[in-house]
């Protein structure tokens, strides 16, 4: 693996020295929990997404929008907007789009380019499913992140990720990320998802790839344990390092008032504190 670190590895690290956090803000704004007086408003979304990232920008390592939630209110125009205000204003915050896409090569160049051209993310998560002709072309734009699907935090994801590989008799999950610590990742520009509600996984996860950052959600809304995570997934002898934690829904909807910014600092700093009170237990 190339050890150089360059453009979203590289603003990582530095977040996580100049931050102290490990924690990441997701943007998941669903048009009916948003704030009774941001409903219907033609920039609602952006608002909302925008007062909850200047409310925490001081506590989080990175953001995380999701795409699922802009695209199927049509305000793909909001997530714009909304990562080139946070690229603006936070430039030392990477933006970590969340869209999990994965085709064929042809058509993953141009989700390659929605990502980083058009939305300026510096980093997006992959689905691996296709193989590595379906995330070459990330790779491609040097410098971004991209963070591929390892062992998921649904249940669902046992059904297929936990199976055995009939030739290595690891489950996929382990195989998935053996092949990108070791095959894949020639770049450096590789990171793995590994779910917080499994931190036994996250474990086996970390023991095979050394120091590549983790992306784990799971904690907050769906109810991962913020200590084991944290014990699981830090890089070997360093402890509370290594991890960028994402909390989504249990931040954006702390409150359903005109206080939800201030909500959403609440909960989003008890967050930030216990992630680093966990590294020191
Ligand atoms: O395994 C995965 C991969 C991605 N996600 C995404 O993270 C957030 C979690 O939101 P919460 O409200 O904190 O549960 C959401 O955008 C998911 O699409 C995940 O949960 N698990």
């Amino acid at each position: 693996m190339n050890t150089k670190t360059n453009g979203f590895n590289q603003q990582i690290q530095l977040a996580w020295t100049s931050q102290d956090s490990l924690l990441c803000v997701g943007f998941d704004p669903d048009s009916k929990r948003l704030p009774q007086a941001l409903q219907g408003k033609p920039d609602g979304i952006f608002e909302f997404c925008r007062e909850i990232a200047d409310a925490t920008a001081d506590l989080v390592c990175c953001f995380k929008p999701q795409f699922a939630y802009f695209a199927a209110q049509r305000a793909e125009a909001q997530l714009e907007k909304l990562i080139g205000y946070l690229k603006s204003t936070y430039p030392h915050l990477p933006v970590i789009l969340d869209s999990k896409r994965g085709d064929i090569g042809s058509t993953a160049e141009q989700y390659a380019a929605e990502a980083f051209e058009r939305y300026g993310a510096d980093a997006v998560t992959v689905n691996p499913y296709m193989g590595f002709d379906s995330i070459e072309p990330y790779l491609k734009h040097q410098g971004k992140g991209v963070i591929i699907l390892c062992r998921t935090s649904n249940p669902g994801g046992s059904d297929l990720q936990s199976l055995n590989v009939s030739h290595s008799g690891e489950p996929l999950y382990l195989h998935l990320a053996r092949m990108a610590a070791q095959q894949w990742n020639a770049t450096g520009q590789i990171s793995l998802v590994v779910g917080a509600t499994f931190p036994e996984e996250i474990a086996q996860v970390r023991a095979i790839v050394g120091e590549m950052p983790l992306l784990i959600p799971g904690i907050g809304a769906q109810g991962g344990d913020i200590e084991a995570t944290v014990q699981a997934g830090s890089i070997p002898g360093k402890q509370g390092s290594g991890m960028m934690i994402n909390s989504s829904r249990a931040i954006l909807y702390a409150s359903s008032g005109s206080d939800f910014a201030q909500a959403a600092r609440k909960v989003a700093q008890v967050t930030r504190d216990q992630l680093r009170a966990a590294a020191f237990k």
